[in-house]
């Protein structure tokens, strides 16, 4: 690919050389299923985006055939400006990966896992001390990988992951299983690597915690791409409502919310802790209007669709064509959590 400017961002002109991975039109068939249809996407350098979709949607063949380890059917996925098909042992080196069920060596310590891999991908062992301690592993690095907690393999998984400072970080429902804490840390390290200019695409069902982190979300539905971009621009393109909740409302003040007919008819649920206003974007300006001009209110928050209510949407959407279809356009699998031994075996390590 040449370094030709692709695209103009609101600020930036975006070149090839600012894409770290790029899909173009790519299809995925197992037999006559496609599991991915059509998908054309790109993700820059220090982009966090947040991968997700349904059980089934496609996520993690999405992420194998970025890492290579499938082809796809038709279409071209390029890492780093190089055909993912076509490079060599070294460039993969740029890929890191943590796959959704890290599997390891359980008789091994961590210590020896991580020199076992830097061996592997020629790099020095003692990078594996430095990222133990970094982790917070440093106590337990002669400790057997069977006595690992869920949390120590994940940190372990992400350190075996970033050990050849990857420039893209391909991660697989990293945070399911781990207690808020161990959640934090993941995050915070991810957001470290990615003021490192590395790219992280993180497929999760979690989306409270990403949505915070990510600069995009890529949407997934049978196969296809719903939509793609940034939690502002998804808010902005379904439109979704808003909520506004009315803490501390004295007698008087209720009445008169609930006497206002621009503020009556958003009461979603009222309570002894306050009201709560469901409000579309195009009455937003009447009623924040009303309630600090006219009603001269300040105890109350407002709350902008999350990625989980526009998730929500998009779902919706792909239920309502399956309803409004004359013939059933779903495969029966497409919903279905699978468990791909076969290939979990081949990724295990990568
Ligand atoms: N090797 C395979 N052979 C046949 N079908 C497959 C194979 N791998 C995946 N599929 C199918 O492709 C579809 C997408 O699977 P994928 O694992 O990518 O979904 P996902 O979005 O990661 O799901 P989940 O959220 O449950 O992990 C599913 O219908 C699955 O059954």
């Amino acid at each position: 690919m040449n370094n030709q400017a692709v695209t103009h961002s609101a600020n930036k002109v975006i070149t090839h050389s600012d894409i770290a991975v790029k899909a173009i039109n790519v299809v995925k068939s197992y037999n006559q299923f496609k599991a991915l249809q059509d998908v054309s996407f790109d993700v820059l350098k220090g982009q966090v985006i947040a991968l997700i979709g349904h059980n089934g949607a496609g996520k993690s063949t999405l992420l194998k055939l970025i890492l290579g380890l499938i082809a796809p059917t038709s279409g071209q996925i390029f890492v780093q400006g190089h055909n993912v098909g076509a490079m060599n042992a070294q460039q993969r080196l740029s890929l890191g990966y943590l796959p959704e069920n890290v599997s390891f060596y359980d008789n091994m310590t961590a210590l020896e896992l991580l020199q076992y891999f830097a061996k592997l991908k020629g790099i020095a062992p003692a990078k594996a001390n430095t990222l133990l301690a970094e982790f917070g592993l440093e106590a337990a690095k002669n400790q057997r990988l069977n006595t690992f907690s869920k949390g120590m393999r994940q940190r372990l998984g992400l350190a075996q992951a970033i050990l050849a400072n990857p420039q893209i970080l391909l991660l697989d429902e990293p945070t399911v299983g781990l207690d808020p804490l161990a959640s934090a840390f993941l995050y915070q390290k991810i957001a470290q690597l990615k003021a490192q200019g590395c790219a992280i695409i993180i497929s999760t069902h979690e989306l409270g915690l990403v949505q915070d982190q990510m600069e995009r979300a890529l949407i997934l539905g049978q196969g296809r791409m719903l939509a793609a971009g940034s939690l502002a621009s998804l808010r902005a393109a379904t439109e979704l409502p808003s909520h506004i909740f009315l803490h501390s409302l004295s007698q008087a003040q209720r009445q008169e919310v609930l006497s206002e007919p621009i503020l009556s008819a958003c009461v979603n649920t009222s309570s002894q802790q306050g009201l709560k206003l469901t409000i579309a974007p195009s009455q937003k300006a009447a009623v924040l209007y009303h309630l600090l001009q006219k009603m001269k209110l300040v105890d109350f928050s407002v709350e902008p669709p999350s990625l989980q209510d526009v998730f929500h949407h998009y779902m919706e959407s792909i239920m309502d064509s399956v309803c409004d279809a004359p013939a059933p356009i779903l495969s029966p699998t497409a919903f279905q959590a699978t468990s791909m031994t076969s290939d979990l075996k081949r990724e295990s390590m990568t």
